[in-house]
């Protein structure tokens, strides 16, 4: 036997006959590819079952177009393919009745196109694959040669579709020779037969035959028979039509998919055929508002109902990951790295696509229902602010419907609340100024001082919402967010007139001076402000711009110039008040006394007066009545 290369050093095939049978030699230039592909594929041997039931639906599937053209005259009968485990033996055979392979095809498809793709695949990846990447290389359709991950010896006994064929049977020993010769076989159709390899024998095993069949089988169009019941369901239901479907349909398939979890608030049946295909159902699930976890059930993957992956992180933009369900597209070119998944411009479109027609969906239920939709709206209003956040395109059609909730629990549309508060909060440099709570129990007085001057406070309690409230920042046009706390109640929201001050300058500097000296921690800085005389005497208050500061390096852990920052707090002496003149009335230890309960006071309004202070406080407050 010989072996043959061409020029450019390409595999070639060389053969040659002896009797009934032909043997040849596939050759390459470099090694022999087997060891290396087992090398490369190790993490992912199992695919080997996914890429030949694949190949058995092909022809499956094949053999019903031909019929359905008018080209193939006999009966199809049933087209079930079948898996068989024989663990005496130790093989696995994979049998369909589809179109079959005469002895040309078998040297064509199998000699010559699937060993250039295997060859192909090794010259491209075997210089690169170390750690982590054998991972990605799993994603690399090898087709039929997967078979040698597990195989020491293939067979393939196939006889073609075409009338008077002659079955035939290739043998390939996982080296580069391989044997074929005519054989018997009554049935149209292929019959792979896989020699496991000692390696490999964790496959030999009814359990995990099934667990991989059931895994990346379960909707494969074919019925597939694995140990005297079919495994899967051969039309689910995003390849039907939504006109023929029920909202059961629907939930009964969500629970098909995550049986363990809640009902779906709602679906999204996704339809396309230009300029590229892909179908599915995308499910909004309950989210728990302030559990930001990434959740367990994701959205599966499938491409011509085999499922490839649910790691769709670059097939679907982030923050519709939050979604489950089932995205099917031949066009998502699964067999390649992922680098090349993020250039390629039709998994760009059909990010685009899957992007709008979400948007258009929730645009449709705002509209259609607006009651229904605001009672689910604390199920999706994360996954709304986080869309509008990380996706301009979403943005500009979530702003019609992302809503924003009051401390009355009223909901607005973003401009619905603009012009709502408008009249009465803007400021002196135009600016409306949106208030809002991250925390009403806490941050109670000062949201009761803000309504009794008429203002409106938001409620803006879950975790994406000061990203929300940075981004609305951005995007919005005069608009600035202020939590309630931010200042006191004339600076909150500076219309540029304050109330008169009844103390004259020297009282206010005196005043200063007694709560400084009281206090005597310099991280504080006091001022003394004529503010309404029913407003709290003394109140504590941390810039909006600094507070956000601190919060933010609290959230990433790190300690920034921020972060470690201590206090930041003003501390702001009512003028106005009585109390705070009365501080000016007294000296000596009386007057120190009533300057520290008044500032424990507005601690105590804060729910941030604990430990020591708190008990020195109460006792200070028995002993004076
Ligand atoms: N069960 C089968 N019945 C008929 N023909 C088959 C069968 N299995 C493989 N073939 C033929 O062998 C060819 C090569 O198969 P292989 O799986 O390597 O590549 P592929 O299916 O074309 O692409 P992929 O890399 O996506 O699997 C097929 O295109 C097909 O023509």
């Amino acid at each position: 036997m010989e072996s043959v290369q061409n020029e450019k050093g390409e595999s070639t095939l060389s053969e040659s006959t002896r009797g009934e049978s032909t043997r040849g030699q596939i050759s390459i230039h470099t090694e022999n590819i087997f060891p290396i592909i087992k090398k490369f594929l190790y993490s992912d041997h199992e695919i080997f079952l996914r890429e030949l039931v694949s190949n058995a639906v092909d022809a499956s599937q094949k053999l019903q177009k031909l019929a359905s053209y008018g080209e193939y005259g006999e009966e199809i009968g049933e087209l079930k393919i079948t898996v068989a485990l024989d663990e005496e033996a130790k093989t696995i055979t994979i049998s369909d009745r589809g179109i079959g392979m005469t002895a040309d095809e078998v040297k064509k498809y199998i000699n010559q196109i699937a060993f250039s793709g295997a060859t192909e695949f090794i010259e491209k990846y075997k210089d690169k694959a170390t750690g982590e990447e054998t991972n990605i290389i799993g994603h690399f359709g090898l087709g039929f040669y997967s078979a040698f991950m597990v195989a020491e010896n293939v067979e393939i006994i196939t006889k073609s579709y075409r009338e008077g064929s002659q079955a035939v049977r290739w043998v390939c020993d996982g080296s580069t020779e391989y044997e074929l010769s005519d054989v018997d076989k009554a049935e149209r159709g292929t019959d792979i037969i896989l020699h496991i390899a000692p390696d490999s024998e964790e496959f030999l095993d009814k359990g995990r035959i099934r667990g991989i069949l059931e895994k990346y089988g379960r909707f494969l169009p074919v019925p597939v028979e694995f140990d005297g019941s079919v495994i899967n369901d051969a039309t689910p239901i995003w390849t039907k039509a939504p006109a023929d479907l029920t909202d059961e349909d629907y939930r009964t398939f969500y629970r098909e998919l995550y049986p363990m979890s809640e009902e779906p608030l709602f679906w999204i049946h996704l339809n396309v055929d230009y300029p590229f295909n892909l179908t599915g159902v995308l499910y909004f699930p309950k989210l728990a508002n302030d559990k930001f976890q990434m959740k367990r059930e994701k959205i599966q993957l499938y491409s011509r109902q085999v499922f490839i992956t649910d790691e769709v992180k670059d097939v679907v933009p982030d923050f519709l990951m939050m979604l489950h369900g089932v995205i099917d597209s031949p066009d998502i070119p699964l067999n390649v790295s992922r680098s090349f998944l993020q250039a390629d411009s039709n998994v760009k479109k059909i990010n685009g696509y899957i992007t709008r027609k979400v948007a258009d969906k929730l645009n449709e239920l705002f509209q259609s229902d607006r009651a229904g939709f605001e009672q689910k709206f604390d199920d999706i209003g994360l996954f709304i602010k986080y869309g509008a956040i990380s996706d301009e395109k979403f943005y500009e059609k979530a702003k019609d419907f992302a809503l924003v909730k009051n401390t009355d629990g009223k909901y607005f549309t973003i401009n619905e609340y603009r012009e709502h508060v408008q009249a009465n909060q803007t400021d002196k440099n135009e600016q409306v100024v949106l208030l809002y709570t991250t925390d009403r129990n806490q941050q109670d007085a000062y949201i009761d001082s803000a309504k009794r001057r008429g203002y409106d406070v938001l409620l803006m309690d879950t975790v994406i919402d000061p990203h929300f409230i940075n981004a609305l920042e951005y995007k919005l046009e005069k608009t600035t967010f202020k939590r309630v706390d931010a200042d006191t109640l004339d600076k909150l929201i500076d219309a540029g007139i304050s109330s008169e001050s009844v103390l004259s300058d020297d009282d206010k500097a005196r005043l200063k001076e007694v709560f400084e000296q009281t206090l005597n921690d310099k991280s504080l800085s006091v001022s003394v402000e004529s503010l309404p005389a029913d407003e709290l005497p003394v109140s504590i208050t941390m810039p909006e711009f600094m507070r956000r500061m601190k919060d933010m390096s609290a959230l990433s852990g790190e300690a920034n110039m921020f972060g470690n920052m201590p206090g930041g707090y003003n501390v702001a002496v009512n003028a106005n008040h009585p109390l705070a003149q009365k501080v000016l009335s007294l000296d000596g230890e009386a007057q120190q006394k009533l300057a520290k309960q008044l500032y424990d006071l507005a601690l105590l309004a804060q729910n941030r007066l604990t430990g020591p202070s708190l008990t020195a406080f109460v006792k200070r407050t028995v002993e004076g009545l």
